[in-house]
């Protein structure tokens, strides 16, 4: 039997379980309730997208967004994985994008509709290369960045978080099966906004991993 490499778990096909409102200064600029439970929602696997290609605003859309967010990249799956075990079933993380087409999630939100058209969108996931555990120590406390045209947009620390990344995982496998090379986004700190055609989009987490996204159109 062929094992299968964990570093390239977006060839796999696995889930995107994405956690929204996770950063209380995001989830006030955008106006929202900071959360008492975790907000789910998924992307599918058509969403990924690597460094070489363009991430494509959909024809529907005026509106695209960045959010930067750290993933984190299941290496043992579960299910109601207790929180002090939760750590033991990550194989690494990827600094991830969340690319948004936030007038039609304002419009579904205002409908009641589920946000599919906003966030599940080819090309929506933009990852880093993966990012082995140990190169993170403390993913409690990891500083991350994005810049947009060299200009700094987001600077944020998973410290803000309001759920950790033990209580998601384990909150999540209480609900989702998790499986190995499964992606969870683990939410955007404030300063998410509109992209445009030909920007460029750079991310990084100092002295552990960058990337680099060129904007296009469908
Ligand atoms: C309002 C959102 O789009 C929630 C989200 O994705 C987040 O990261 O927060
Ligand atoms: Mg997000």
């Amino acid at each position: 039997m062929t094992s299968r490499n964990v570093s390239r778990y977006w060839e796999w096909g696995k889930k995107i379980i994405c956690v929204g409102r996770n950063y209380a200064d995001h989830a006030k600029e955008l106006n929202n309730v900071v959360p008492t439970e975790p907000v789910l929602f998924l992307k599918t696997p058509s969403a990924y997208l690597t460094e070489g290609s363009p991430i494509l605003i959909p024809k529907y859309s005026n509106s695209v967004h960045h959010e930067i967010e750290l993933g984190v990249v299941i290496g043992k799956g579960g299910t109601a994985i207790p929180q002090s075990s939760a750590m033991q079933h990550v194989a690494g993380y990827a600094l991830c994008l969340d690319m948004t087409a936030r007038d039609v999630q304002d419009d579904c939100k205002s409908k009641g509709l589920p946000w599919t058209l906003a966030k599940a969108f080819n090309t929506s996931c933009p990852v880093s290369e993966f990012i082995p555990k140990e190169r993170i120590p403390d993913p409690g406390n990891v500083k991350f960045w994005l810049k947009v045209n060299g200009q700094m947009r987001q600077n944020g620390c998973t410290s803000q978080m309001i759920f950790s990344i033990p209580f998601l995982i384990s909150y999540i496998s209480e609900i989702i099966t998790l499986e190995e090379g499964d992606l969870i986004l683990t939410g955007t700190p404030k300063g998410v906004s509109a992209v445009q055609v030909h920007d460029e989009l750079h991310a990084g987490i100092d002295d552990v991993v960058s990337m680099t996204f060129k904007v296009g159109r469908r």
